[in-house]
């Protein structure tokens, strides 16, 4: 092992690590990863305390002599600044700061606690238990969309020999720790406690937050690579770019040290929020004096909000005229500090162009500059009017077959863009496709390979149109089966397109062929469902009943549909809810031919019941307007078409219509996937908490 002085650079022992973990050999993959994650949070925590020493010997050399021109001084600032750190690093590290520049993508797996998906399998080989969960535990609180990694949690939980408190998270910052344990008592109704922690959490997210100012200081000593600026800009312009950046990423420490990890976005207004619970439980611990300061310190940020003023006077009256209720003076200079860097980033969007993602809700309108305000609202308006249009299209809409009927529209269906058609299949054309599935059953992929990515009561097989094409090229199975499967994928996009957005281009995303098997001898007493409740295109939350629409849902999907081969199945019902996930709101039976079709996104929450029974197949679908998200397999798939067409002379190439050719490759990941993450927490006063999930890739060799 090094010296203390000297930090072996992280990302060489994590190769080390990964390398012996795939050597099987589990004592040195464990020891190795270790070192490096204790090797990046060394660097990191070198790294603060130098940006923080030195931005201390920056303050004392004291304001440049007024002889000398202002921009010559602070260039003078920003480079002794930089080479100071230089200097304070290399003896941290006891080696050239270089040294531990690590790549792009290690940074990444490090961000997103990788070693730790590593780790938690070593330990678990080495029979050490306490450690392989703290470990799994600590790699899902940032990547809890991880399928895979659930699935461990799961097991783990079950194991006799894991105790409750091995689910510790190793990298948690101290500002979420204490909120969270105040959640947990705000929540129960425990006020003193609550107190406690959520003072706690206050205390630790205002140094996270200057910590996190601090880093916002350049030069960032030798971490942004890229980047050339194509043009020079004059001295003053790049003093004053400059300096805006530096307000921009301060101003963005808020929405960072208010985004929990493997959340995507931030718990809205995380430090008013703080004042506003802390107000709540003081007074319901009696302690008037406390709850009146929260408040005058809330009404800082929200100097008009009526219950709270209500509250102060309430306080006023209870305290005595003479008691004079004051602010915080922490917060009074957060929020004075804020006001100023907003004014000034604004007034540069406003007359230097670019754009300001404001963190805060708080915000006083006045602030905003009114030609700004006026492009806010109007791309709200149009916003509206594309829901409103949507709506007013699904009204008419001629189908372009014959013989097609809708059995079921929004309406009778209790939602919005909701629609059932039938006999888009024959029964014939039934058959053949689930002939296709038989035969492709023993190749088949389902999610990444993954034989039950849903539930373990149930076989999940899928079959994309392109490996149906390459088995029919292989001979394992009927060209004609193959073509079906694109001919009545394209009848249904043609179908929803028409019902749904005339006039506008749907196209493929994805093209599932899926069956969904019941396993004998795992059905007795099963509660869960064969697909959790979730919507198609964001995240469903629906404790907050929101959705949110970032990856890793498939943003880009506007449509699904799902076109149903059998009905021979127990079981098996497809379901819409509200967006609690709970609440019924329609029921749709498969069967042979029968087309359900809806919007993709958080108005259309829906779930399968548990198959107990057989095995039930179904091509699932989904499109886009966005043709750069268009399906490639299928540009594919219709070029082997057209090939053996032309080899074996016959029209079949040419009968195909289903052409939705598009120039740019995009890689759909073969796991359309993207469920719902773990929810937010209620409470008492001000807006739901949010907290989001995010995903890193699935690893197929756990
Ligand atoms: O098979 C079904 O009925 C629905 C499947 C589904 O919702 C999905 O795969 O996203
Ligand atoms: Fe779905």
């Amino acid at each position: 092992t090094s010296p203390p002085s000297r930090l072996a650079p992280y990302d060489l022992l994590y190769a080390d690590g990964v390398r012996a973990y795939f050597a099987r050999d589990w004592g040195r993959a464990a020891e190795l990863l270790q070192r490096s994650l204790h090797s990046y949070a060394g660097l990191r925590a070198a790294r603060r305390s130098c940006r923080a020493s030195c931005r201390r010997e920056a303050a004392f050399l004291g304001d440049p002599p007024a002889a000398r021109p202002w921009e010559a001084a602070l260039f003078e600032r920003v480079l002794q600044r930089a080479d100071c750190l230089q200097h304070c690093l290399g003896g941290r590290l006891g080696a050239a700061p270089s040294a531990h520049r690590a790549s792009l993508a290690v940074r990444r797996d490090f961000e997103q606690r990788e070693p730790y998906n590593y780790l938690q399998v070593a330990f678990f080989q080495l029979k050490k238990l306490d450690q392989a969960v703290s470990a799994a535990h600590t790699f899902f609180v940032a990547n809890p969309q991880h399928l895979q990694m659930r699935e461990d949690m799961e097991k783990y939980r079950r194991m006799s020999g894991v105790k409750a408190d091995n689910f510790r998270d190793l990298e948690a910052a101290p500002h979420w720790e204490a909120y969270e344990a105040g959640m947990q008592h705000y929540n129960a109704d425990e006020y003193l406690q609550a107190v406690d922690r959520l003072e706690e959490s206050l205390r630790e997210a205002l140094s996270a937050l200057e910590e996190c100012r601090a880093l916002c200081e350049g030069p960032l000593e030798e971490e942004e690579e890229e980047e050339e600026e194509e043009m020079q800009p004059g001295l003053y312009e790049a003093i004053a770019a400059h300096y805006i950046q530096v307000l921009k990423c301060r101003q963005q420490c808020v929405l960072d040290i208010a985004t929990k990890p493997g959340r995507i976005s931030a718990t809205e207004d995380f430090i008013p929020s703080h004042l506003d619970l802390l107000q709540f439980a003081y007074d319901q611990v009696g302690n008037q004096a406390l709850a009146a300061e929260c408040a005058a310190s809330y009404l800082l940020f929200y100097p008009t909000d009526e219950p709270v003023l209500e509250k102060m006077k309430q306080y006023q009256t209870e305290l005595g005229e003479d008691t004079t209720v004051t602010a915080r003076e922490n917060i009074h200079h957060y929020v004075q500090r804020s006001l100023m860097e907003k004014k000034l980033i604004y007034y540069a969007v406003e007359h230097l162009g670019g754009t300001f993602n404001d963190p805060d809700l708080w915000t006083p309108d006045e602030l905003i500059p009114e030609s700004l305000k006026q492009k806010y609202r109007e791309d709200q308006e149009k916003q509206k009017q594309e829901t409103l249009d949507v709506e007013e299209r699904e009204k008419r809409g001629p189908l372009p077959f014959e013989g097609i009927t809708v059995t079921m529209d929004s309406r009778q269906m209790n939602g919005t863009h909701r629609v059932v058609f039938d006999r888009v299949l024959t029964e014939s054309e039934c058959k053949d496709l689930l002939r296709l599935t038989k035969a492709a059953a023993g190749t088949g992929d389902g999610y990444r390979a993954r034989r039950s990515p849903h539930t373990p009561h149930e076989r999940f097989e899928g079959l994309t149109v392109l490996k149906a094409t390459q088995l029919a090229q292989n001979g394992d199975v009927d060209w004609r089966d193959a073509k079906l499967l694109l001919q009545a994928s394209e009848k249904s996009r043609k179908i929803i397109e028409s019902y749904f957005t005339p006039g506008k281009k749907l196209h493929f995303s994805f093209t599932h062929l899926v069956c969904r098997t019941a396993v004998e001898e795992e059905q007795e007493g099963r509660m869960d469902l064969s697909h959790p409740v979730h919507a198609d295109n964001c995240l469903l939350d629906p404790e907050g009943k929101e959705c949110w629409k970032e990856p890793p849902a498939y943003v880009y999907r506007d449509y699904s549909g799902i076109l149903y081969l059998n009905d021979d199945f127990q079981g098996g019902g497809l379901f819409f809810t509200e967006m609690d996930a709970v609440t019924v709101t329609a029921k749709v039976r498969p069967k042979c031919g029968r087309l359900v079709a809806f919007s993709s996104g958080k108005e259309n929450p829906h779930g399968v019941r548990a198959v107990s029974r057989g095995r039930r197949c179904a091509i699932a679908l989904w499109y886009t307007h966005s043709q750069e998200h268009a399906e490639q397999e299928r540009v594919k798939a219709e070029e082997l078409m057209e090939q053996r067409a032309t080899e074996q002379n016959q029209p079949e190439g040419e009968e195909y219509q289903g052409a939705d050719h598009s120039s740019r490759s995009s890689s759909e990941p073969l796991a359309p996937d993207g469920r719902a993450g773990p929810v937010s927490r209620r409470h008492k006063p001000g807006s739901d908490r949010r907290q989001q999930p995010k995903q890193t890739r699935a690893r197929d060799e756990f």
